[in-house]
């Protein structure tokens, strides 16, 4: 692991892709023509209501999927499946349960063909960046679901990657223990260097976190808005509370709304919509989104 190369890497372009799913005959856009960028060492998040594609175009990025029409190019290349140059961090941990966590953290390095010792020293090295070294004989049920991510974001790390892809990573997690993981991982971003491509449902995580915000639409999915994010860094809890955040936190949610109402109202028909609204009322309606 090359902690020490400030060097920023990695320079995701998507360009003008659509994706296609076809089941039983039947077939699904899940994003229509969608253009975005992760200049290098850029944090990039993408939001948008469910089902409009987000995790289809990082997956497109992992190289796990194929784009329909369009390209999606790594440093100037076209992606033609997964490699080591990307990490990648779900919601679900998928850590191996019967491998130690110093074991989790160094399969990747075993894949890449690094002894025993050199394997060791770098998950050594990452472990202790993220405060997990003296649990890294610990086996991943005994460990909380935060400590389990952190591990699956330092296996993810371990190989050197010059683009993390997250999709949900702290989604299952309780709000303090998110709040934690936020500041671990942007700490780990401005250490490495590296780009991220975050995806969130949470506006204020996005905000947090990056250089700048994709807002997509309701499926299929386009790209309805980028909001460039000005805040400095290092970011702190402290900004959360300022009008420059909470206004971007305003414009992001109106924008969100519009779309999640759309994919809503898609899926239920006006009927549907109006008795929700009724019920919970205009904020109970943000809150299902
Ligand atoms: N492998 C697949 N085969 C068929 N349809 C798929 C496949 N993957 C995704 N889809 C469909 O494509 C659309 C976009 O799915 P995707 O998971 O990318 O959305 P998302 O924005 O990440 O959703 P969420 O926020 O709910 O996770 C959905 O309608 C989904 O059902």
């Amino acid at each position: 692991m090359s902690a020490g190369d400030t060097t920023p890497k990695g320079h995701v372009q998507i360009r003008d892709v659509s994706v296609r799913f076809g089941v039983k005959g039947q077939t699904t856009e899940a994003a229509s023509r969608v253009s975005l960028e992760v200049k290098p060492g850029e944090f990039v998040s993408i939001i948008g209501p469910s089902g409009c594609g987000k995790s289809t175009l990082l997956n497109i990025v992992a190289g796990f999927i194929r784009p329909s029409d369009g390209e999606a190019l790594l440093d100037g290349r076209p992606i033609g499946g997964p490699g080591a140059d990307r990490g990648v961090v779900f919601q679900q941990y998928s850590l191996f349960p019967w491998m130690t966590v110093r074991k989790n953290v160094e399969f990747g390095l075993k894949m890449q063909g690094l002894g025993q010792n050199q394997r060791a020293s770098a998950a050594r090295s990452l472990l202790g960046m993220t405060g997990l070294l003296s649990f890294e004989n610990h086996y991943p049920d005994q460990l909380s679901g935060g400590m389990k991510q952190r591990v699956g974001i330092v296996r993810a790390l371990a190989t050197s990657p010059q683009v993390m892809l997250m999709d949900e990573p702290f989604g299952a997690l309780d709000s303090q223990t998110r709040a934690v993981m936020q500041e671990i991982l942007t700490n780990m971003w401005q250490q490495l260097q590296l780009s991220v491509l975050f995806i969130t449902h949470d506006i204020e995580e996005a905000i947090f976190l990056s250089e700048k915000v994709y807002v997509m639409t309701a499926r299929p999915g386009r790209i309805k808005a980028e909001i460039p994010i000005p805040l400095p860094r290092p970011r702190t809890p402290e900004m959360t509370a300022s009008p420059t955040f909470q206004a971007l936190v305003r414009q992001l949610k109106a924008l969100i709304r519009e779309e999640s109402l759309a994919a809503m109202g898609g899926e239920l028909g006006s009927g549907g919509l109006q008795g929700m609204d009724h019920h919970f009322g205009r904020d109970g309606m943000k809150a299902l989104t």
